[in-house]
């Protein structure tokens, strides 16, 4: 099998791979590396834990050490630990450079990054919000000569999620040049290949592992079916047992929301599990503060949102427990993606209620792969049902008191006087939008019961004697629609 020096790579950036324990590619580098030394742009779709990101950074750096300017390379990506995480391995790579890099992104002090920018670093890696911001609002730097766009997770980037990128791309995307290498990677790029194409127009190579199960063949991947009011019972459980049997353990588990991060984290806390919370409510130092506390093992627990499913790279993390079954089957390989990376061994266990099967079953069809039952001892987790859901319930009226409805509404207010709108014209028009679908909902409820009236009275006339029915008189006129 080729080695570094094969694909192409100057013998420094060989031993850099060698002094970081890399001793031969993975495919993935295997077959974007040389591609992207010959200048062509380049969409990589590999498994998670494979080594994306080495798959640009090392073709980057041999480019960046020929002619070396700034700013030579920007790197988008959809969260900000993970911007800090891909800038450590330029760092790391690229030391016998003296590279210099500039980490923007939100929740950090605009000021300080504007002075980065403006000092021309080689590299910038950044979330696409504070980027922009910063090209709305300065013109002490330049993103016209980059040789270098890649978009990490490039999927996410361009899909219109929870946090919508769109805006904040195009603003980016007028202010490259065209004559560009882009590089555009993730695990899950082939559901968004058609709008990925549009950006890559050089000669795209384009590279996806073939492999017959789009989850990583050392993954365990299992399930188990709980009834709602007692999901958190299992948590524990499966937490509790988790500990007792293995010595050294770390466990990520991904909740749908920020408040119930919070309370989780509050309650594994109370049964004395060191457990540390990531959601995008916490402050950005705290966010920091709890990743770097989770990979130290000091804590080996982290409890978070999916701002956490993608990219990082915790090698410490055995088992991933999804506490919501993910509404979509992307989510889900990217979440139990932060286990069984780099060829190590892993175990996912997804929660599933009676009302998330089918999402189950969209998984599975996706991943191209059954998951298995978990096998638990019910009596055990009976035992501490009851307990687990008192502490529960105190932790959610601890949070009440804490105001963290409140200050979620607040932070909605700050994001979206940023994103330029009236907050409170904003309420209005979802207010009225509620009303109608209201209207619309009980118009539809009401022809429904006309209809079904009808063709019981269309019964009744063919044999049975006819039944009292009152409310009979309601008819499907146009004036009962909505406005
Ligand atoms: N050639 C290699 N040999 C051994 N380990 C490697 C190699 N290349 C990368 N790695 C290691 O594999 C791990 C996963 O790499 P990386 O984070 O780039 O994965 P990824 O494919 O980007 O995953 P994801 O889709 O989850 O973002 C890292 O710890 C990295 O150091």
């Amino acid at each position: 099998m080729a080695g570094f020096a094969e694909l192409g790579l100057s013998s420094w950036l060989v031993e850099q791979c060698r002094q970081m324990g890399l001793k031969q590619p993975t495919p993935v580098q295997l077959g974007c590396i040389p591609a992207i030394l010959e200048g062509r742009d380049c969409l990589g779709c590999a498994k998670t834990g494979s080594g994306k990101t080495a798959a640009f950074v090392l073709p980057i750096l041999q480019k960046l050490s020929e002619d070396p300017y700034g700013i030579f390379c920007l790197v988008l990506t959809p969260t900000r630990e993970l911007a800090y995480q891909i800038a450590e391995q330029f760092r790391v790579l690229g030391k016998p450079l003296g590279l210099k890099d500039c980490i923007i992104v939100g929740g950090m002090d605009m000021v300080a990054q504007a002075l980065e920018l403006s000092r021309k670093p080689h590299v910038v890696i950044a979330t696409p919000g504070r980027l922009a911001d910063h090209l709305r609002s300065s013109n002490t730097f330049s993103i016209k000569k980059i040789r270098f766009l890649v978009m990490d997770e490039a999927d996410r980037l361009l899909e219109q999620g929870c946090t919508d990128f769109t805006v904040d791309l195009e603003v980016i995307l007028a202010a490259v040049p065209a004559r560009r290498q882009t590089l555009l990677f993730s695990a899950t790029l082939t559901d968004t290949l058609r709008e990925l194409q549009g950006l890559a127009t050089n000669q795209p190579f384009f590279w996806e592992a073939q492999a017959p199960v789009r989850t990583v063949e050392q993954l365990d991947q299992r399930y188990l079916l709980v009834p709602e009011k007692v999901k958190d019972a299992y948590l524990v459980h499966l937490i509790q047992n988790f500990q007792d049997e293995h010595e050294d353990w770390s466990i990520i588990i991904f909740t749908n929301t920020c408040k119930t991060c919070q309370i989780l984290c509050m309650m594994l806390r109370k049964f004395n599990f060191p457990t540390m919370a990531l959601h995008s409510m916490m402050k950005q130092k705290e966010r920091f503060a709890a990743l770097a506390k989770f990979k130290s093992s000091i804590y080996r627990i982290l409890i978070a949102t999916d701002v956490a499913s993608r990219g990082l790279d915790i090698p410490t993390v055995q088992v991933v427990i999804n506490h919501n079954t993910p509404g979509l089957p992307k989510i889900y390989i990217h979440r139990v993606g932060r286990t069984a990376r780099a060829g190590r061994q892993g175990q996912a266990i997804t929660l599933v209620t009676q009302y998330d099967i089918h999402l189950v079953h969209a998984i599975e069809e996706q991943i191209k792969k059954k998951l298995e039952e978990f096998p638990v001892e019910e009596a055990q987790v009976l035992q501490i049902l009851t307990q687990v859901n008192v502490v529960r319930r105190e932790c959610e009226i601890k949070l009440e008191a804490a105001n963290f409805d409140e200050k979620k509404e607040i932070n909605k207010r700050k994001q979206m006087i940023l994103e330029g709108k009236d907050p409170d014209l904003e309420a209005k028009r979802k207010a009225e939008l509620a009303k109608i679908k209201q209207k619309n909902r009980r118009f539809k409820e009401k022809v429904e019961q006309t209809l079904q009236r009808q063709k019981a009275s269309r019964t009744d006339r063919r044999g049975r004697p006819p039944r009292a029915r009152p409310e009979a008189s309601l008819s499907l006129a146009p004036a009962q629609g909505p406005a």
